[in-house]
C-alpha cells in the first residue's frame, strides 16, 4: 500500500510560505496504475517526491512498505555525463545483481525504449528527447515495485511519446507493479490510468476511475469524453494563462 494521509508540504519563498500541498489523502493500491493531472505548479512533483521519500511532509503522514523498492523517472533526464547510455542504465543495478542479469536488463531495457543502437552514445551526445528515454529505461531496469513517473514523456515528440505510453502499459499489465504518472496533459491521463486523480492548488479535488480496457486509443469516444470533461473541471472556463486561477478555485 502506497497512501498519502491528510498530508501538506509548505515552502518558504522569500519569506512566504507556499503551500505546495494542502492536506492531501490519497490511497494508491498495490499493483495499480494512477495518474495524476493538474496544471503546471498544482503540486504533482510535490506530491510524488512525498511518495517517493524524497521529502517529507509539513504535516500529515506518507505510509509505504519500506520492504517494496522505488524507482523514480524525473521531468529531467538526470544521467551521470561520463557514462555511456548502457552504464547510466547499469549504474543502479550494480552490486546488487550479477553481471550476466545487469546486460541482459539493459538489453532489454534500451529496447523498450528503442535505443539499442545508441547504448554507447554519451549523455552530450544525446538529444533531449533520447536522454529521457535512457533515463525511463534505468528507472525500467530496476523492475521496482513501485515506479514514479514525473512527466516522463514530456520532451518526446508525439510519436515516441505514444509507443512510450503504451510500453509503461506493457509493463505494469506484466509486472504488475504500482505505477503513479504525473503529468499536465489530460489525454496521458485518460489513456493510462486506471484511476486519473486530478489536483488544484495543492489539492486533490477529484478522483476518476477510468474504466475502459488497455490499450486505449486517443479518438476512442470514450478517451475523448472523458478528457474534455476532465479539462472543463480543471479549467472550468478560467483563462488558462491567468496563474491566480490556481489559488483561487475551491474544492
Ligand atoms: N523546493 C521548493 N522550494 C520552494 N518552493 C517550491 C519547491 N518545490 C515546489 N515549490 C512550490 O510549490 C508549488 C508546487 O510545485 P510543484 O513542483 O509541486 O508543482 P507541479 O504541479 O509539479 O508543477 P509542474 O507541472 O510545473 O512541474 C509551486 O508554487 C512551487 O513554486
Amino acid at each position: 500500500m502506497l497512501e498519502l494521509i491528510d498530508a501538506s508540504r509548505q515552502y518558504d519563498v522569500a519569506g512566504r510560505a507556499v503551500r505546495a500541498l494542502d492536506g492531501v489523502s490519497e490511497r494508491f493500491p498495490a499493483g495499480s496504475i494512477t495518474t495524476v493531472v493538474g496544471r503546471s505548479g498544482c503540486g504533482k512533483t510535490t506530491l510524488l517526491r512525498l511518495l517517493a521519500g524524497l521529502t517529507d511532509p509539513s504535516s500529515g503522514e506518507v505510509r509505504r512498505d519500506a520492504a517494496r523498492s522505488i524507482g523514480v523517472v524525473f521531468q529531467e533526464a538526470r544521467l551521470m555525463p561520463w557514462l555511456d547510455a548502457a552504464a547510466n542504465v547499469a549504474f543502479p543495478l550494480k552490486g546488487r545483481l550479477g553481471r550476466a542479469e545487469i546486460a541482459a536488463r539493459v538489453d532489454e531495457a534500451l529496447t523498450l525504449v528503442g535505443l539499442t543502437d545508441a547504448r554507447r552514445a554519451l549523455p552530450a551526445q544525446l538529444s533531449g528527447g533520447m536522454a529521457q528515454r535512457v533515463a525511463i529505461a534505468r528507472a525500467l531496469a530496476q523492475r521496482p515495485d513501485i515506479l514514479l513517473l514525473d512527466e516522463p514523456f514530456s520532451a518526446l515528440d508525439a510519436f515516441t511519446r505514444r509507443s512510450l505510453q503504451r510500453v509503461l502499459v506493457d509493463i505494469w499489465r506484466r509486472r504488475r507493479s504500482t505505477v503513479v504518472l504525473v503529468t499536465h496533459d489530460v489525454e496521458e491521463a485518460v489513456l493510462l490510468g486506471e484511476s486519473v486523480v486530478e489536483m488544484e492548488a495543492g489539492r486533490v479535488v477529484g478522483r476518476v476511475a477510468v474504466d475502459l480496457p488497455f490499450p486505449r486509443e486517443a479518438t476512442d469516444p470514450a478517451v475523448v469524453d472523458l478528457r474534455r470533461r476532465i479539462l472543463a473541471r480543471l479549467v472550468g472556463g478560467a483563462d488558462p494563462f491567468n496563474p491566480q486561477v490556481c489559488s483561487r478555485r475551491k474544492p
